[in-house]
């Protein structure tokens, strides 16, 4: 997949290294300390990537805005700020730094723990306020208390082994972290009902998803310790607000460690002043040691893209790194070039895929994905790419199968190859389905045959499929070479080669390379028993 970025938007405030990296590699970038939606929305149409913290919320309103955008970069790790799903049918790529910013999570989380049990801020604000209130603000000891840890990925996990540095006890819980892999950091995972009623205090650190959101609620609460501390550094709605400051109210919860909203700045005021909530603004990821990793980590993924070094950290396509590897690209262009030429001899809408050899093992859903893009280019609203190909060839009512044998067959080269089964039950030029054969041979793409007629009778080894070209049909005998060349000439264009297969049921077809496309096959058509014209 070609990314090729000129101009990126930084829209609130990322570490300076983001903006130089990205400038000693050749891309303008405008930097901006915080846009808001009409700034965001007016001027987006202007780059090809824009780069966010969590303070720019990046809407389907926003994508639809741009023109050219082709990578959405988060400077940091959750990308709920951001219409992923809107991203993808766009063909934008989204990406994000999820290891730049967890320690610093992780310590505030720790600090967050540490100020509960002490009730550290409050009794600062009571000195500055010139009171000396040593009775209200007695607290409690860490040692010996039960921390339980709700998703143990890297944050969670950083904030169980630090804390029992403070002789604390840690379980968690986390469907998708085995039992034996949590215990190697020292926390015991089960399930969340067994957890509630376990801990003096809880930290949330999963991603804000419909399955996490309100999971400590009125009901949970009601499992737990009364008097519970509930740390919240992840995002806004894991511990749903209301629920809290009921428990709050009631003493169910002894005391809430906030960094995260439901809603950004938070309006909520009764429950930020209450006096055993203590709060930060969105601070976790705040220092300038995760600053300046997040800031450079985006800005050599996004020159790693656009130098074709390699796909890190992407969110909508983590499955789809080989179609940014250098190797694989002439069979992508390969699956381009088949699509089109499909497209051209049958307008069908169900497409079968199988690819052959070792070489394309893995890569079948990628291959399959660059057909979609043949057959659908200049078929649909927006420009289409292998990330959004299965979502537009959907909208188009079009079917795709995919399938991979690891075998070779004999009709195909040593290094493999694809077949490509186009089916339609509308109007057709020969049948009512086609079957193109190719193949790479060095870097080129290759057509190796047309149904049962062969391209690969020696000395050729398949014909190179690209630029501008003409397929037709004959009766075997009839001769078209000089209608051809005659035709080609005479429109201005040059005839770069011409080539007839072996002879399939009768039929026969040529393949004709020009220099410049055809305005009118008409002439061509009284020769022929068909013919088209496609570019890749
Ligand atoms: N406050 C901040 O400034 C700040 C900074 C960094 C990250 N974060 C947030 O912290 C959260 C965690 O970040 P991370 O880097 O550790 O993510 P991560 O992906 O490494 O870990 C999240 C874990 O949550 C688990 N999980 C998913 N659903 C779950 C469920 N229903 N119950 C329990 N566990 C579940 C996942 O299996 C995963 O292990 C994210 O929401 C991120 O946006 C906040
Ligand atoms: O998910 C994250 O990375 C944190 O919430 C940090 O957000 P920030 O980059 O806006 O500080």
């Amino acid at each position: 997949m070609d990314i090729s970025i000129g101009k990126v938007l930084i829209s609130e405030t990322v570490d300076r290294r983001c903006k130089e990296i990205l400038e000693e590699a050749g891309v303008a970038v405008d930097c901006y300390n915080s846009m808001n939606k009409e700034q965001l929305t007016a001027q987006i149409k202007n780059y090809d990537a824009l780069i966010v913290r969590s303070g720019t919320k990046v809407s389907k309103e926003v994508i639809a805005a741009s023109d050219h955008l082709q990578v959405i970069g988060r400077a940091g790790t959750g990308v709920d700020n951001i219409d992923v799903d809107a991203a993808t049918r766009h063909g934008v790529l989204v990406m994000n730094t999820p290891d730049g910013n967890s320690l610093s999570a992780a310590e505030l989380t720790c600090g967050m723990i540490l100020s509960l049990a002490r009730n550290i801020p409050q009794a600062v604000t009571s000195l500055k306020a010139e009171k000396w209130e040593r009775k209200k603000f007695g607290g409690l000891e860490l040692y010996g208390k039960t921390l339980g840890v709700v998703g143990l990925g890297r944050i969670g996990r950083e904030v169980a082994v630090r804390m029992q540095a403070f002789g604390m006890k840690t379980i968690g819980h986390d469907p998708f972290i085995p039992a034996n892999v949590s215990a190697e950091f020292g926390v015991a995972n089960l399930p969340l009902e067994e957890i509630w009623p376990l801990c003096d205090f809880i930290t949330f650190h999963t991603p804000l998803m419909p399955s996490t959101r309100g999971l400590l609620c009125d009901e949970t609460f009601l499992q737990c310790k009364p008097s519970v501390r509930v740390v919240n550094c992840a995002r806004g709605g894991i511990v749903d607000e209301d629920s809290l400051l009921r428990a709050l109210n009631s003493g169910r919860c002894g005391g809430a460690g906030l960094d995260v909203f439901e809603e950004e700045p938070p309006k909520n005021i009764s429950l930020l002043s209450h006096h055993s909530v203590i709060c930060t603004p969105h601070l976790g990821a705040s220092t300038s040691e995760a600053q300046q990793r997040c800031g450079e980590d985006i800005a050599r993924q996004i020159v790693s893209v656009i130098h074709g070094d390699g796909l890190v950290g992407a969110v909508n396509c983590s499955k789809l790194t080989k179609a940014f590897n250098p190797e694989y690209q002439p069979w992508l262009r390969l699956g381009i070039a088949l699509g089109a030429a499909s497209r051209a001899l049958l307008a069908g809408s169900n497409v079968q895929v199988v690819t052959y050899g070792t070489r394309l093992n893995g890569i079948m859903d990628v291959f399959g994905r660059a057909v979609l893009m043949g057959i659908l280019r200049d078929q649909v609203s927006l420009p289409i790419n292998i990330l959004n190909a299965p979502f537009l060839a959907e909208e188009a009512g079009l079917k795709l199968s995919s399938t991979h044998e690891i075998s070779v067959p004999e009709r195909f080269p040593a290094c493999g190859g694809c077949s490509v089964i186009i089916n339609t039950h509308a109007e057709t030029i020969n049948k009512d389905h086609l079957e193109l054969l190719g193949s790479v041979l060095g870097d080129c793409p290759v057509l190796l045959a047309i149904g049962k007629a062969s391209f690969m009778n020696a000395p050729l080894a398949g014909i190179p499929i690209g630029g501008h070209m003409l397929i037709l049909s004959t009766k075997p005998g009839v001769h078209v070479l000089s209608t051809v060349l005659g035709t080609v000439e005479e429109a201005g264009s040059q005839l770069m080669f011409f080539t007839s297969s072996s002879k399939d049921d009768g039929n026969q077809w040529s393949i004709v390379r020009i220099s410049n496309p055809l305005k009118d096959l008409s002439v061509l058509k009284t020769f022929v028993l068909s013919i088209v014209q496609f570019c890749v």
